[in-house]
This record gives structure tokens, C-alpha cells and sequence, in this order.
């Protein structure tokens, strides 16, 4: 598009800030009624300006603009303190930050826009009321002329062409009409604003004088007046009113010339698509005429689709530009044409717009370019139009380019740069390029996952204290934490004490429990208590062992054991869950999927070592309490971390603390600059994978990628392996898996043999529960009020989580790493935790029963020693 009319259009609407009233020749922009010539007086504050359109222009088309000074003045303080923004020029328009989008600066065309606006003031007499209106005009900059004869003041105004003519008619002492007329024929004083000073008594009665001085050419009779700040006020206003409005007129015949001589079709309708204005490319283009358009819309005489229609309004009527493909219909042949469209709306008053301007390409689009990837041009030949998916079509084509024309590769830009090239190859497939189209806009969504948690799934818990859990698991609450002090255990320390036997040397019974680390039914109770509570410890350095992380690492057993001793330190041993029995658990859960031919072949050593080091971290310095308990208790570290993901935030960063933070600790003292960053960025990143209200995020990305040739995830299963599909194993799915590998690890308690599970069902009943008593006891809010020792029911509380939580993940899991194991004893336990439930076996106290005759070899293992 050559000149940018809607730009030019703008400029007038905008910079002036009032409203084209009337269009002489055909109609036109309509705002307010037309004004004629008027009175006002010098003490008024309301003013009405009279129009100035003297004569018909060129175009005919313009238009006298009613104005009110005040509008932008409101609350700015004194006028003459600044630079007023009623400028007459660009020059005197002050930069102002708190302009609307309605009231953008344009420049003003003025025949001689620098000057130093020049005042003549014609008084036969000099008398107060002249030196009035002298002294005002002084203190306001004007240059002034004064002159006391009708053949002086034309000749004075013949040598200046003064800007104001002030023409004292209070007394008949010379033909003041012919003065006035006089000047009126003087060439350029279409320019000039002629103004009456009559007595105040001229209003108290019909007096017909000021019609006949009117009529001569004055704009205006104002009150005569010896006060100069009344004379001031006057002079201001008729600066800002009646001389801008004449720049504003010559700016509207410069802006309408222009827009007839351009190529670009530009047609202005109110807010309902009637008609205002339509330029001489366009009546010659489109075979229209202004005159018959008037008081028609778009939709009768141009655009014959309200779905176009429709498509545009929703951007133009939210104050939008709007661009796409718009189908005109020529009116003397009745052809259809595809435009490309751009539209501006705007307002004349107040905030909704009251104008649009449609913009067309004078080139129309050949069809058959867009038949070559869409379907729709066929209903365009045959006369019907399917804009929306031209229109859509052509709007993702433009962002898609801009897309491609930004340095960026994200996968979602990849990922519509393939869909874009699938539709290319779809032809004439209307229904597969709807298909595509909407995928495309759901892809465009940055909350992918998060709404299917939102919308559908919580809705479906209907259980108290199930829907407690859930909710607190997965709300993206804020996540406080528990005071520093309160944090530390007995025996913990951030900083490394070397033993003084160096390397622990495990008793036989522990060591021999060490061997079956790698199997699913590892009882991570005896290790508790045979490694005296140091299970991280023993089993950690069996597994660096296995998995040969100090080959990897290039680091020494010595530092590998001082690493796991001081991480251990800084579990809190008085937790009943969040302890480093945990942090064992999941080490050992992560090994055993470490194990699997599947993972075998998708890791790397550094990869095995690191999802070792981020399980055994991963819930380091945890506070025993949950994300919506510390979050109401206003910790530190909710502060540190703006209540987002704050423990796992603090567990990652506390680790690489701990680790960097003394030498005979740090794993990774030996690795080279780039293999550290890629070993922190996999710890972190795992670590924060375990942040539960991301469950959904990261089970539906690890299924999109790994499970995605079938249609679900218990279809895999039943299926039993699947050989069949084959995503490509790049680093960023790698990511996928080694996150579901943690997430899985982290609570894989309930797919454990029943009396592990059980055990840790309790462990995390009594977190809870202890959370409730401390929320009730501080007068903080209670997170879960269903998880109180006296009424929770655990077996439905763990029926629920392998519901909502456990069950899909763990199909989804099995149907990638290959563990039956892990679903038969998952299934097992549920139907256990059923029959406890309609046994009524219920409570802690019921379960701490159950566990010692039902669930009795394990006795001595589980129960918890202080
Ligand atoms: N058996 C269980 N019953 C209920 N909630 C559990 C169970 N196991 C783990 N969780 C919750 O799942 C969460 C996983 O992340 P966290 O380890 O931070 O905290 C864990 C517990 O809040």
C-alpha cells in the first residue's frame, strides 16, 4: 500500500480532537450538529465556535469542527504557564506521556507555522478596553498592530496578514462591515479570524447589528471588557478555537486532497458500516458513487459476507486494527473480488470507537495464488465467499512470516512451521485444513496443559478428603517455607565434619541388604534402621558404586561419601515422610529404572549420575510441611522465591550450596566448565520436575512424545510392549523421561509391596496430619481440614491419590520402561486399601494395628524410633 491514508486520516481525527461535522459535497464523516456563526460573551466559560468553512472548497467535502479547548485542558493547571497542547503547530505541541490513543499528535498544515501569531487591533479610539485587550495579547506573545482608521487597519492587514483581527464596533465610526468585508477579499484571508468587540448591551436586546456584522465575515462578536485576564482568557480561546480550527481545516482539505489522489481505496464508515466517506480510487475501483453510498452499509453495497463483517468487528469494536482478505463485489459487474484489508477504528468522543477507515490494497489478490494452498478459492469463483478460512488463512500466513523472520527457535515455532507445510500438501481437503487450522490454535496457547487440570479433573473428586489432597498437591498456591531455624535437624550441618573413620564400613546385614538395591521389593524400612538412620548414606554409595558415578564425575569415593553424608545431614530426621529415608527411596526407585533396557539405552553415565544426584536431593532441607502451609506462614524463603515452586526451588539450590560450598564435597570439582553446566542444568531441572502442581504438565508432554501412536495409555498397556513406536531421542525428549523417571520415583510408594506402601501411607498421614495440628494451633488457615488424625480416612485418602494421581502416570511409565511390577502391586495395594476401608480400618491407630499382625514381618523395620 503506497501512501498510508488511514495514517493521514488519523491525523486529522486524532490531532485535532474534534469531530468532522459535515461534508458539503456528499455527505460525510457525522459527529456533532452543525454550528453556525455565534455570539459569545468574554466572561462565558462554556464557549461555542462558530464554524469557519467559508466558501466551498476545492473537494467540497469539508467541514467545519466544533471544538472544546477545555477538553485536554482539565486539571493541567494555568494555560499560560506551558506550552499549551492545543498546538497550532507541531513545533508548539509539548511531548505528553498521558495522551489517550484518541488525542495521538499529528501535525496541524498552517500557511505560515512558525510565526508568532500577529494581532491587529482596530480602535478608532484607544480606550481601556483596547489596552485591555493589548496587554493580554502582550503577555501571550501576540505581535501586535494597532490601528485607529478603517484605510490604515486594511493596509495594515494587507502588509501582515495578521492572524487576529480585533475590530472595536462598539461605536459606528467607520463602516465596520465594509472593513470587515474588505479584508474578507483580500486573497489568503481565509486564514484570518475577524472578530467584533461589541457593548454588553448588545445582548440584552434584539439587536440586529450583530447579525448584519456576521454576515460581513466576522467569525465572531465577543464582550467588550477592561479586565485583562478576561481579555487574556478571551484570546486564548480564540486561539485555541476558531484560529486552530482554520489550520484544522486547511489540514482536512490538504488530508482529503491527498486521499484522492491515492492509489489505496479508503473508505470511512461509522460504527455501524454506513457510509461517511469514500475516496476516487475507490467510487473508480469498485464502480461506486459517495452519493449513493450515503446512509448505506458495507454489507448493502460492498462486502456481501457478515462473516467477514464479523471477523473485522471483533478487533475494530475492541479499538483493534484488523488486516486480512476482505471480498468486495464491484457494483457495475457484479464480479467478486479479494482485497486485502487493513482497518483502524477511532472515536471522535469518548473511548469506544465511533469510525472506521477500511484501507484496500488497489491490486486485488489473485485467487488462484490462494487455491493453490486452500481449498476455499473454489466457493470464491463460484461467488460465495469462505472468508473465515481466507481471512484465517492469510492472517496465519503474515504471523507465520513474522514468526519465521524472528531470531527465535522455539519448539512451538518448529512445530507451526511443520504444521504450515502439512497444510500446504492438503490441497483441496477443506476438512482436514479446518482440522489443521484448529490444532494450530490450540498449539498457539501457552496453557497447554495446565486448563485440562483446571477445567476437567478436579471437578471429578468428589471424596472430602481426597479432593483435599488433590487440591493441595496440585494448586498452584504459593509455596512458603518454615523458618531457617526450625529447619536444621539435631545432627545436620551445612558445612562438611570429614569422620574420623573416613569411609563407613557397613556391618554384614547391611551390606548384604545392599545387595538386592536393585530390585523393586528393596525394603527400605530395614536399611533405616539397620543404617541407624544413615540409609542415604549406605545405599547411595552402593548405587554411585553400580552405576561407577566416580568414573564419570572424575571424582574419588572419599568426596562421593562425603557429598552423601552431608546431604544427609540436612534431611530432617524428625520428619516423618520428608526424610532421607525418602530421599533413599526415590535414589533406589531411580536406580531401579536406571536398570531397564529401555533407559540403558537412552542414558548417558552423566545422565545416570545425575538423576542419582537429584533424587538423593531432591527434597534436601525439606521442612515437613506443605507448599500451602508455608505459603500462609509467610517464610523467608516464600519471600526469597515470590512463592513460586519455593521448596523445590530451595531443595536444587541448597544442594549446589552444600556441594560447591566446600571442596572435600564437591562432586564436581573435576568437571570441565561445560560438562558442570550441563550436570547443574540436569539436577536442577530434575529436582524442580518434582514440583506437584506440574504433575499434569509433565505426565502429558512425557505421553505426547513417548506414548502418542496410541490412542491411550491403557491401550499401551494392555498391548504389553511397545516396540511399535519410536520417538526420536534428542535431548529435550531424554528431558521428558528423565523427569517422568523422578516424578515416578518420588511417589512411587503406593506401586511398592503392600506393607512398604503402607508404611509410607502412614508416614505421610502423620506429615499431614502433624500440619493440621500446627495450622490449627498458629491460627493458620487449614490446607487440608480432612487430614485430621481424629476422622481421616488414610485407605481413602490413598485410594484417591492412585486415582488422580498415581494410576495414569504409572500405566503410562510401565508402558515405556517395561515394569508389570510396578502396576500388579500398585493394583494389589488398591484393592487392600478398599477392603481396610469397608473393614473400617481407617484411622492411624487402625493402621498401626494392621501393620502389626496383618503387615507383621516388617514390624520391626517400619515402626518409627524417634
Ligand atoms: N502415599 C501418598 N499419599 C498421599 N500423598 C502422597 C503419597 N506419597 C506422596 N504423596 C504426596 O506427593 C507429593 C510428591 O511431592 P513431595 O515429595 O513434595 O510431597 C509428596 C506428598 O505430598
Amino acid at each position: 500500500m503506497g501512501c498510508s491514508p488511514s495514517a493521514l486520516l488519523e491525523q486529522i481525527h486524532k490531532g485535532s480532537s474534534a469531530s468532522l461535522d459535515k461534508v458539503e459535497k456528499c455527505g460525510g464523516i457525522k459527529k456533532s450538529p452543525p454550528v453556525t456563526n455565534s455570539v459569545t460573551t468574554a466572561t462565558d466559560t462554556v464557549v461555542s465556535v462558530n464554524s469557519i468553512s467559508r466558501g466551498p472548497s476545492k473537494h467540497g467535502k469539508l467541514l467545519s469542527m466544533p471544538f472544546n479547548p477545555f477538553r485536554r485542558e482539565l486539571g493541567r493547571g494555568v494555560l499560560h504557564h506551558r506550552k499549551s497542547s492545543l498546538a497550532l503547530t507541531p513545533e508548539e505541541e509539548p511531548f505528553d506521556i498521558n495522551r489517550g490513543p484518541n488525542e495521538t499528535k499529528y501535525g496541524l498544515i498552517s500557511p505560515t507555522p512558525k510565526h508568532n501569531l500577529k494581532l491587529l487591533l482596530v480602535f478608532v479610539h484607544p480606550d481601556p478596553v483596547c489596552d485591555a485587550f493589548s496587554k493580554a495579547a502582550d503577555k501571550l506573545g501576540f505581535e501586535i498592530t494597532i490601528s485607529s482608521t478603517n484605510p490604515g487597519a486594511l493596509e495594515e492587514y494587507n502588509s501582515k496578514f495578521h492572524d487576529l483581527v480585533l475590530v472595536d464596533t462598539r461605536v459606528k465610526h467607520f463602516d465596520n462591515d465594509l472593513l470587515c468585508r474588505s479584508i474578507r477579499n483580500t486573497k489568503g484571508s481565509q486564514h484570518s479570524v475577524i472578530i467584533s468587540i461589541v457593548r454588553k448591551s448588545a445582548f440584552e436586546r434584539d439587536d440586529i447589528s450583530i447579525a448584519s456584522l456576521l454576515e460581513s465575515g466576522f467569525n465572531r462578536c465577543i464582550l467588550e471588557s477592561t479586565n485583562v485576564l478576561v481579555c487574556v482568557n478571551e484570546l486564548i480561546l480564540l486561539k485555541h478555537c476558531d484560529m486552530r480550527t482554520i489550520a484544522q481545516h486547511a489540514t482536512c482539505q490538504a488530508m482529503y486532497t491527498a486521499l484522492d489522489k491515492c492509489r489505496d481505496l479508503v473508505i470511512v464508515t461509522d460504527d455501524s458500516y454506513k457510509f461517511q466517506y469514500i475516496n476516487a480510487a475507490c467510487e473508480k475501483q469498485l464502480g461506486l458513487r459517495q452519493e449513493d453510498t450515503l446512509g448505506k452499509t458495507l454489507q448493502e453495497q460492498l462486502v456481501y459476507d457478515t462473516v467477514q463483517i464479523n471477523t473485522m468487528s471483533s478487533s475494530l469494536l475492541r479499538g483493534r486494527e484488523w488486516s486480512g482478505p476482505m471480498t468486495l463485489k464491484r457494483k457495475s459487474t457484479q464480479e467478486a473480488l479479494v482485497s486485502s484489508c487493513r482497518s483502524v477504528p477511532f472515536s471522535c468522543a469518548g473511548r469506544l470507537p465511533t469510525h472506521f477507515i477500511l484501507v484496500f490494497d488497489p491490486n486485488p489478490i489473485d485467487p488462484n495464488l490462494l487455491s493453490q494452498s486452500r481449498g476455499s478459492i473454489h466457493s470464491i469463483r463460484r461467488g460465495s465467499t469462505d472468508v473465515r478460512s481466507i481471512s484465517s488463512d492469510y492472517l496465519r500466513r503474515t504471523s507465520l512470516a513474522k514468526l519465521n523472520a524472528l531470531p527465535l527457535e522455539a519448539p512451538i515455532t518448529k512445530v507451526i512451521g511443520l504444521i504450515d507445510q502439512i497444510r500446504e500438501n492438503l490441497g483441496t481437503n477443506t476438512q482436514l485444513i479446518q482440522l489443521i487450522d484448529k490444532v494450530e490454535d490450540i498449539l498457539k496457547s501457552s496453557e497447554l496443559y495446565v486448563s485440562y487440570v483446571k477445567e476437567d479433573y478436579k471437578m471429578r473428586v468428589d471424596e472430602p478428603v481426597v479432593s483435599d489432597l488433590i487440591t493441595a498437591l496440585l494448586s498452584k498456591t504459593p509455596q512458603p517455607s518454615i523458618t531457617a531455624s526450625s529447619r536444621r535437624s539435631s545432627n545436620d550441618s551445612s558445612v562438611f565434619r570429614p569422620s574420623r573413620t573416613g569411609l563407613i564400613k557397613a556391618p554384614v546385614a547391611l551390606r548384604e541388604l545392599l545387595d538386592s538395591a536393585l530390585t523393586w521389593e528393596f525394603d527400605i524400612f530395614k536399611l533405616e534402621d539397620l543404617s541407624r538412620k544413615r540409609p542415604l548414606q549406605h545405599l547411595g554409595m552402593s548405587l554411585f558404586n553400580h552405576f561407577d558415578v566416580g568414573t564419570t564425575l572424575n571424582c574419588d569415593d572419599r568426596t562421593l561419601s562425603n557429598w552423601l553424608t552431608v546431604i544427609e545431614a540436612n534431611y530432617h530426621a524428625e520428619n516423618w515422610y520428608h526424610n532421607s529415608t525418602h530421599a533413599a527411596d526415590v535414589m533406589q526407585a531411580t536406580a531401579g529404572f536406571l536398570e531397564k533396557e529401555r533407559m540403558k539405552s537412552i542414558m548417558e553415565p552423566l545422565d545416570e549420575a545425575t538423576s542419582l544426584i537429584a533424587a538423593a536431593s531432591h527434597d534436601l532441607d525439606h521442612p515437613g510441611k506443605s507448599s500451602a502451609f508455608l505459603s500462609n506462614s509467610n517464610n523467608p524463603l516464600a519471600i526469597l522465591y515470590n512463592d513460586v515452586t519455593v521448596l523445590e526451588q530451595h531443595h536444587a539450590a541448597m544442594m549446589f550450596k552444600l556441594t560447591l560450598g566446600d571442596e572435600r564435597v564437591n562432586i564436581f570439582k573435576n568437571l570441565d566448565r561445560d560438562t558442570y553446566k550441563l550436570a547443574r542444568h540436569n539436577v536442577i531441572d530434575m529436582i524442580l520436575a518434582t514440583e506437584m502442581t506440574k504433575h499434569f504438565e509433565h505426565l502429558a508432554k512425557f505421553v505426547n512424545v513417548f506414548c502418542a501412536r496410541n490412542s491411550g495409555t491403557s491401550e499401551m498397556i494392555d498391548s504389553g510392549h511397545s516396540e511399535d513406536y519410536s520417538p526420536i531421542l534428542n535431548q529435550e525428549n531424554t528431558t521428558l523421561v528423565k523427569r517422568m523417571m523422578i516424578k515416578c520415583a518420588d511417589v512411587s510408594n503406593p506401586t511398592r509391596p503392600l506393607r512398604l506402601c503402607v508404611e509410607w501411607a502412614r508416614r505421610i498421614a502423620e506429615e499431614y496430619f502433624q500440619q493440621t495440628d500446627d495450622e490449627k494451633s498458629r491460627g493458620l488457615p487449614v490446607v487440608m481440614p480432612m487430614f485430621d488424625r481424629q476422622s481421616c480416612s488414610v485407605p481413602k485418602s490413598q485410594i484417591g491419590f492412585v486415582d488422580y494421581i498415581i494410576n495414569d502416570m504409572f500405566e503410562a511409565w510401565h508402558a515405556f520402561i517395561d515394569m508389570p511390577e510396578l502396576l500388579s502391586y500398585m493394583r494389589q495395594n488398591y484393592i487392600r486399601w478398599k477392603e481396610f476401608d469397608e473393614q473400617g480400618h481407617t484411622t492411624l491407630i487402625h493402621i498401626q494395628k494392621l501393620q502389626a499382625t496383618l503387615l507383621s514381618p516388617a514390624v520391626s523395620c517400619i515402626s518409627k524410633s524417634d
